[in-house]
């Protein structure tokens, strides 16, 4: 007991000939062969130091070449299985390895660039002088709890099954994760721990999301008790399955999934590590619940906040992730991951190394043409392709993909979407000429993006038809759990104060609450931006000049002559493309621009 294993120890085991069953080598990026073992390098290219070659380079992967000290290969889970893949076998490099050193204390971290606020104080000298271990949980886990088999291991800790003694838990079987004090030697891995339990604390009680029970501590040793789960990882089911679910099955592993990280996103939580094995399926029926685990990576994020420390895990991290910006859309990223595999039993962004893989993510294009997907359903396909996106403003929220016509159920019940309350704080902090542009563009979106917004609207409760700021407030602590106070979530409530002395009917709540950037990501997006366009020139549209214009675009002299085509000669209002430049606002290109 307390020896901790890598799992990532099983792409130690595995050759490079797994899932060759594809047996399409003209299509790399089509999942179905091993990647290298994370270990072996790829060659010159994977001399990655973490001292001097920027991890965004892709010319080396921001993994190093081997396990860390102390961290032995664990044995393949499953010897023998990888030969029936039609999936390469689980992640080479399971949570990013930034995160495992992190923990482990290691100096030679793979990253670079700005250093992450949390990095501050993980410095050599903090290491194990004068360390607080100290958590403040019980400390008399032998007393109430009578340990037996392991029943899994990953980076950080091993789960074992348990049994109560006493108090309310008495007699039932539980499982504890349990981590070693050893293997904490930074005032960081120290706080990750406090985290994942104060996290797992605050968040228990969605029906999709383990239940803790208790967190105990004693010289050795974390032991985080929580419900037993009996039924396996889903990545064992999906493989039972030869690698690949029926759309009426995906659909219900999707649900589960995004219920509860809809849940996460309310509270300012994002996961980070989803991947088809942090699923436990509560029993081994075929319709046993399933239920998120392990919030080892997670990390509270405020609403207007943009995280920069790489971690998850390759083969379903974002590009966002590792462009180190990133907030809650890297998870529905990882979902799409899942459901790409789920669908189609193969991985959408493969290559046999670490950083061939982040080029992949980075640059390539699933594949959504070759068998099983020409007799995939075109709703499962748009589905997987709206979370796949890889400018993360024009994926799907969690709320959202709950809506889309691949999954919608009437008869399910629609969380309310945080995503909502920024472009809300957004819209009535704008000007009025932006305000007329999106209300045109919200008259002209189709009948799936309204069931979304009403959904939204009713969980607000209006009354008579409008809601005021006190309606987004009551719907948002209706929800709140103290995470939500921990990631201040509801400091965005403040922002929205210019809605304090208004009330805002269904109409105008569809131009507060709609995304453009999402709108543009949709097939018809030339046809709303038109019939928008014909609406602003009947009821928004006017004369603006150049300076106005830049100003409402926060933007400086130096972008003027981009205005050339976005003012019409012919009377001084936007053109259609300054319409949609306009509406599109001053974002990645421009910021980009304007940052230099
Ligand atoms: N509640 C549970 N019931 C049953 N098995 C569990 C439970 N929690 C964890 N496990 C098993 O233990 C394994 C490791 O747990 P967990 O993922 O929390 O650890 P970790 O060290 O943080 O993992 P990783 O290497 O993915 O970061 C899981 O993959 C699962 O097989
Ligand atoms: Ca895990």
């Amino acid at each position: 007991m307390g020896q901790c294993c890598t799992k990532s120890g099983s792409v130690s085991v595995v050759n490079n000939d797994v899932g060759a069953a594809d047996g399409d080598k003209s299509k790399p990026s089509l999942a179905g062969r091993s990647p290298a073992p994370a270990g072996s390098g790829s060659g010159s290219g994977d001399t990655h130091s973490g001292k001097n070659t920027p991890v965004y380079s892709f010319s080396a992967s921001p993994y190093p070449s081997s396990l860390p000290a102390g961290v032995a290969p664990s044995p393949a889970r499953t010897p023998g299985r990888k030969l029936r893949w039609p999936l390469p076998p689980p992640s080479p490099a399971k949570p990013i390895m930034a995160a495992l050193f992190r923990r482990q204390g290691r100096a030679d971290k793979p990253k670079e660039g700005p250093i992450p606020e949390e990095r501050h104080g993980g410095d050599e000298g903090e290491r194990e002088s004068g360390l607080d271990k100290n958590f403040g949980y019980g400390k008399n886990f032998g007393a109430k709890f009578e340990i037996g088999k392991e029943v899994g291991r990953g980076h950080f800790g091993h789960t074992c099954w348990a049994k109560g003694k006493k108090g309310e838990l008495k007699g039932q079987p539980v499982a504890v994760k349990i981590i070693s004090k050893a293997k904490m030697t930074t005032a960081i891995a120290v706080e990750d721990v406090r985290r994942e339990v104060k996290i797992l604390k605050a968040l228990s009680g969605h029906k999709n999301l383990i239940k803790f029970h208790d967190a105990f501590e004693d010289v050795n040793n974390v032991y985080i008790v929580m419900e037993l789960c009996e039924g396996g990882e889903l990545l064992d089911r999906i493989l039972s399955r030869g690698g690949r679910y029926t759309e009426e099955d995906a659909k219900t592993i999707v649900v589960q999934i995004l219920s509860v990280v809809s849940f996460c996103h309310l509270q300012g939580v994002v996961h980070r590590d989803l991947k088809p094995e942090n699923f436990l399926f509560t029993t081994r029926d075929e319709d046993a619940t399933m239920k998120v685990i392990d919030f080892g990576l997670s990390d509270f994020v405020r609403p207007d906040q943009r995280l920069n420390d790489i971690v998850g895990s390759a083969y379903y991290v974002s590009p966002e992730v590792l462009h180190r910006s990133y907030s809650l859309e890297a998870d529905l990223w990882s979902i799409g991951v899942i459901t790409y595999i789920l669908l189609c039993g193969s991985r959408p962004f493969w290559a046999r190394t670490e950083s061939g893989i982040f080029r992949s993510v980075i640059r390539a294009d699933p594949n959504f043409d070759d068998t099983p997907w020409p007799t995939v359903s075109p709703e499962a396909k748009d589905f997987v392709k709206r979370l796949l996106n890889k400018d993360h403003r024009k994926r799907m929220t969690a709320a959202q993909a709950l809506t889309h016509p691949w999954l919608r159920d009437e008869s399910r019940a629609v969380p309310l979407d945080i995503s909502i309350y920024k472009l809300v704080k957004s819209y009535v902090r704008a000007s009025p000429l932006k305000r007329a542009a999106l209300k045109a563009l919200s008259k002209a979106i189709t009948e799936d993006e309204l069931i979304y917004l009403r959904a939204q609207f009713r969980l607000l409760d209006p009354k008579h038809g409008f809601v005021t700021l006190e309606n987004f407030r009551t719907a948002l602590m209706r929800n709140s759990t103290d995470a939500m106070r921990e990631s201040r979530v509801p400091d965005i409530l403040n922002l929205m104060e210019p809605l304090s002395s208004k009330k805002m009917d269904f109409e105008e709540f569809c131009a507060a609450a709609i995304s453009t950037y999402q709108l543009e990501a949709l097939e018809g997006w030339e046809k709303i931006a038109s019939t928008a366009f014909a609406i602003f020139e009947n009821e928004g549209n006017r004369v603006i000049s150049v300076e106005e214009l830049a100003q409402e675009m926060n933007l400086g002299p130096t972008a003027y002559p981009l205005f050339n085509d976005w003012i019409r000669n012919s009377d001084g209002k936007l053109s259609f493309l300054g319409y949609t430049k306009f509406l599109h606002g001053v974002t990645i290109r421009s910021s980009n621009t304007r940052r230099r």
